[in-house]
């Protein structure tokens, strides 16, 4: 049973359940009905060099998030919460990216940087290349679960709702960049498909001025789902009872 203060996710029933400390209020989750969920950490999005490096936005705090990522996926993998890595693009002759009938086509600025710098065509976030790959520090580990997505919410068009439904999976908490597009994206399609969403605020970076990440995370506060930290996953998941 839910209260003011906590809220039952599905799972969090169980002996092995753990209080996730998170606003607006705080979960009861169980490793088994739970996974973590990191979306896009690829050179990308995170390395100098990579594409929205090249595109003009700030990534100066993008390092960051790779630390607090690669501790909250030890303490996931140690207490048996699934880890799902999403990477983003296309195939190398961008087919799937869409034609000028595809807004994307107009609004990605991978395509708009390719368009304007014909020299980059084939290297941005084209699968099979650097920048496509995912950070060194963050290899997927047996047992992890790898997918492939073309747009920015990770339910559409990819594999990732029935990798979830199939082994029981209801809640997400989703770490990754950035906050305000691809994990949001994901976080509200999730709502929607009736998955519970937590965002680890401090492992999740935004593009754009500091003011998307507040946005986001007051939407995801207010509307979606819920917001905790790093700490507070690896404090009580990494006290999680084995069943
Ligand atoms: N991973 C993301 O949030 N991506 C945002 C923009 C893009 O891929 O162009």
């Amino acid at each position: 049973m839910s209260d003011d203060q906590t809220v039952m996710c599905p799972g969090g029933e169980g002996a092995a359940a753990i209080t996730l400390p998170a606003r607006p209020e705080a979960l009861r989750l169980a490793a088994e009905t739970t996974a973590v969920v990191v979306i896009d950490m690829q050179n990308a999005y995170a390395s100098e060099g990579g594409y929205v490096d090249l595109a003009g936005f700030d990534i100066a705090g993008a390092a960051g998030t790779i630390g607090k990522i690669a501790t909250v996926l030890e303490t996931a993998r140690a207490a048996g919460v699934q880890v799902v890595f999403l990477q983003n693009g296309w195939d190398p002759d961008y087919k799937e990216a869409g034609g000028p009938g595809s807004p994307n086509f107009h609004k990605s600025n991978a395509l708009k940087t390719m368009r304007k710098r014909p020299e980059l065509s084939g290297q941005l976030l084209a699968r099979g290349g650097w920048d496509y790959a995912l950070v060194d520090a963050l290899t997927p580990q047996p047992g992890d679960i790898s997918l492939h997505k073309t747009r920015y919410s990770a339910f559409f068009n990819s594999q990732l709702d029935s990798v979830l439904r199939s082994r029981g999976i209801r809640n997400i908490v989703f770490v990754g960049i950035a906050t305000n597009v691809c994990v949001e994206s994901t976080l509200r399609d999730g709502f929607h498909l009736e998955y519970f969403g937590v965002m680890l605020e401090d492992a999740t970076h935004h593009l754009g001025p500091p003011e998307m990440q507040a946005a986001s995370v007051y939407n995801v506060e207010k509307f979606f789902g819920w917001i905790s930290t790093t700490a507070d996953f690896c404090g009580s998941f990494g006290q999680s009872p084995q069943e």
